[in-house]
């Protein structure tokens, strides 16, 4: 499992250790993880290779220095850049007394900046070390114009992307964008969650000793997911594996309900029933002889491409006490789920409609939106996107690492949907059901599309392989 803390818990972690430790213990630990990413990243090792720090008034340009000071060592030519009046005295010296060049804010102050960058074209790679959980979001007009002239060096982020909120993912105003981000003792919300995330690029967690509390927010990884998969006990039979039912389509959106039924039938609940229009459960047959028609069952996949049936077709799913996935045409309805265990899976413009904003606004703040329509809704909510959010009511949340861009494509929200409506009638809770559907889903899609571009179908054909694979 990736844990992502809030600057409150590292903070109060850090202390707790700063208190036991000698003096710069911490930043050593740091500085030395991100030399080493440092040199990974060049590749061909340190020697001769240019690199420039950009180094803020704190603690994060610290890290930057003493790193630079451990690549010069290694026979870096290694240049510091003070973005502030102040920076980290010690690390400044380190710096010096190992090779390193360091040059004052007075040249590379706003307009001059662009000049100063110009005239020392050629580094290697640029360390982002302006500033790190202790700075407000967004950059000063002087750091801004460095990195614009800087444009196209490769960036290694010194714990966040300078400019991200560390704690929401958001963003406000300019950010650094980098390849990698080295950051330290633990994951901040910024690295998982977008659009921060977005701007971490490849992120590498350096281990400083940090004896850190429950996280609110955390990413599933492959072993977590293999964990919590449901698997049949020696004397299964199909109703103890549970029965997913699927209420999505309709005569004139027959393809959502053979794309829910298809992502229902993935082989992890015992049996799938299919409750609709006859010629629209004829098709589904056609397609799946071992789907089976109404009946009991543990959960209940509903919305997508009902239409009008949408809100009969929930009222009529909440009238059996099973948990539920509300989609699409569903979600219009939600207030009526509030209380029961259910998942609801809107996109951005979905959940804008959900909560009365527009989908840009819920699309720059993914986590806030998820975690507040969990709570307003009293549901689990997995809010789709590039990075999907899964939030429960209770604030905790998790985000999905799998995946790749081109699932943006028709129906595979279908697929979703019936995928974890199966591993709700298996029997995992709400968050992991979503959680765990989310994740196989991102990877199956990621499976399918290393054979070329993919269609929906393509996504609940490759589950088996994937789950096969875990
Ligand atoms: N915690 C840990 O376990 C460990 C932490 N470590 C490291 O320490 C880092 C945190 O250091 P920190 O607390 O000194 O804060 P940091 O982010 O460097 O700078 C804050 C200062 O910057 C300024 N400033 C604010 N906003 C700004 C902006 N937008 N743009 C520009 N400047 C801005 C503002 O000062 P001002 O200029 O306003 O006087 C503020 O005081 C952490 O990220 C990690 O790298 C590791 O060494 C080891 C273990
Ligand atoms: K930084």
């Amino acid at each position: 499992m990736i844990r992502a803390h809030t600057v409150e818990q590292v903070r109060a972690a850090e202390a707790d250790l700063l208190a036991r430790l000698p003096e710069g213990t911490l930043m050593q630990r740091a500085a030395h993880g991100l030399a080493h990413a440092v040199v990974d990243l060049l590749g061909s090792g340190a020697y001769g290779r240019r690199v420039l720090l950009l180094v803020g008034s704190g603690d994060n340009g610290g890290d930057a220095l003493y790193a630079g000071a451990l690549l010069a060592r290694r026979g870096a030519q290694v240049e510091a850049w003070l973005l502030s009046d102040t920076a980290h005295e010690r690390g400044v010296a380190a710096l010096r007394a190992a090779g390193g060049r360091v040059r004052h804010r007075e040249v590379t102050r706003s307009g001059d900046g662009r000049r100063a960058a110009s005239s020392t074209c050629g580094y290697d790679v640029v360390v982002d070390g302006i500033v790190g959980i202790g700075g407000r979001p967004g950059l000063r007009p002087a750091a801004a114009a460095v990195l614009d002239a800087l444009a196209g060096i490769p960036v290694v982020a010194v714990d966040l992307p300078s400019g991200v909120d560390a704690d929401t993912g958001e963003l406000e105003g300019p950010h650094v964008t980098a390849d990698l981000t080295v950051t330290f003792g633990t994951h901040k919300p910024c690295h998982l969650a977008d659009p921060a995330a977005a701007a971490c690029g490849a992120i590498h967690l350096v281990d400083i000793g940090l004896d850190l509390p429950e996280a609110l927010l955390e990413a599933l990884q492959p072993s977590d997911v293999a964990a919590l998969l449901p698997r049949p006990v020696p004397d299964a039979h199909k109703y103890t594996r549970g029965v997913v039912g699927v209420r999505a389509g309709s005569a004139t959106y027959p393809g959502a309900a053979l794309l829910s039924v298809s992502g229902a039938a993935c082989g992890l609940a015992g049996m799938v029933r299919y409750d609709g229009d006859d010629p629209v459960l004829d098709l589904v047959r056609a397609a799946h002889p071992e789907v089976v028609g109404p009946g009991r069952v543990q959960a209940w996949v509903v919305g997508s491409g009902s239409a009008a049936g949408a809100e009969s077709a929930l009222r009529a799913s909440l009238a059996d006490a099973v948990p539920l996935v509300v989609d699409a045409d569903a979600l219009a309805f939600a207030d009526l789920v509030a209380g029961r265990p259910a998942v609801l899976t809107p996109h951005a413009g979905e959940l804008g409609q959900m909560l009365g904003e527009e989908r840009e606004v819920i699309e720059s703040a993914p986590l806030r939106f998820a975690r507040r329509a969990a709570e307003q809704y009293d549901a689990v909510v997995l809010l789709k996107g590039r990075r999907s959010v899964i939030a429960r009511p209770d604030g905790r949340a998790r985000v999905t690492l799998s995946g790749t861009p081109w699932l943006a494509t028709a129906g595979a929200g279908d697929v979703l949907g019936g995928l974890v409506g199966a591993l709700l009638a298996a029997g995992l809770d709400p968050f992991d059901a979503a959680s765990v559907g989310s994740w196989l889903h991102g990877a199956a899609g990621t499976l399918a599309a290393q054979r070329g571009p993919i269609v929906a179908s393509d996504v609940a054909v490759a589950l088996p392989a994937l789950l096969g694979s875990l």
